[in-house]
């Protein structure tokens, strides 16, 4: 099967630091891909390039290509409205507006926004549609950035560490959403939480020293103990089974 999404030979410079340095990979047209690696390797970095957000000061080469387009060339709002989702680490809710209000800006004009969709995975949503984003708890409020995304159709999601500081039980709901969502989407997926990556993952794509270290079957991978240490700092048997 053809790739949905193929990153090759990936620089980023930001600030005189060159963060990727010839990064390649590529996302299977379904299920999850992981992107994995310690902290700071440019994991960030490379899903921000990917939907062409990496900051004006920075310089970008290579080549990112979903179907026949090549991306780097292109603009962000261009890029998503082409059909690639991005939920970003920080999540990016209007605080200040209602949760009706935040998805309503999501809408895209001349498609019909997918409510039933969104609602049907995220109940909660519908039922707190006059509370402020801004009151949300962070799980609810990751739900209301990825709702907010699933509302259009994507062809692909990049989804930034969406379980970070989220409490166990959380972390679970937002798992079981994704692990949905990616019935129907491929998913690009930053994610430190191990129980998580083995949970949702097929594929793995690990970053070392501004490089792919490793590519593979994400659960190979976490069955590897020593493996798993030298890339990422973490034994594999802290993973909850
Ligand atoms: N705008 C920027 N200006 C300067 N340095 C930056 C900028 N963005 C990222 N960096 C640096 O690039 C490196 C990679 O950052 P990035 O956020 O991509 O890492 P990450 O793998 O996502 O990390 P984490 O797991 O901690 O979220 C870090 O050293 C970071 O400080």
């Amino acid at each position: 099967m053809e790739p949905v999404l193929t990153v090759e030979d990936l620089s980023v410079r930001i600030s005189g630091l060159h963060i990727l340095q010839g990064v390649s990979f590529a996302v299977a047209p379904t299920g999850v891909t992981v992107l994995l690696g310690r902290n700071g390797v440019g994991k960030t970095t490379t899903l921000r390039a990917i939907v062409g957000l990496t900051p004006p000061a920075g310089e970008v080469r290579g080549t990112i290509r979903m179907g026949a387009q090549n991306l780097l060339a292109q603009r962000t709002h261009r890029l998503v409205r082409g059909g690639l989702g991005y939920v970003p680490e920080d999540r990016c809710v209007f605080a200040g507006l209602t949760v009706a209000e935040n998805l309503r800006l999501a809408e895209r004009r001349g498609t019909s926004p997918a409510y039933d969709k969104v609602f049907a995975l995220f109940p909660e949503l519908d039922r707190r549609g006059r509370q402020r984003a801004g009151s949300l708890s962070g799980g609810q409020q990751q739900m209301l950035a990825i709702g907010r995304v699933l509302l259009n159709d994507n062809r692909l999601l990049l989804v930034d560490e969406p379980t970070k500081g989220l409490a166990p039980k959380v972390v679970t709901e937002v798992a079981e959403v994704l692990e949905r969502v990616a019935k129907s989407v491929p998913v690009l997926l930053v994610e430190q939480n191990l129980a998580v990556v083995r949970r949702l993952a097929r594929d793995a794509v690990v970053l070392a020293a501004g490089k792919v270290a490793w590519t593979g079957d994400a659960r190979e991978l976490l069955l590897e103990t020593a493996l798993t240490k030298s890339l990422l700092g973490v034994g594999s048997a802290e993973v909850s089974h």
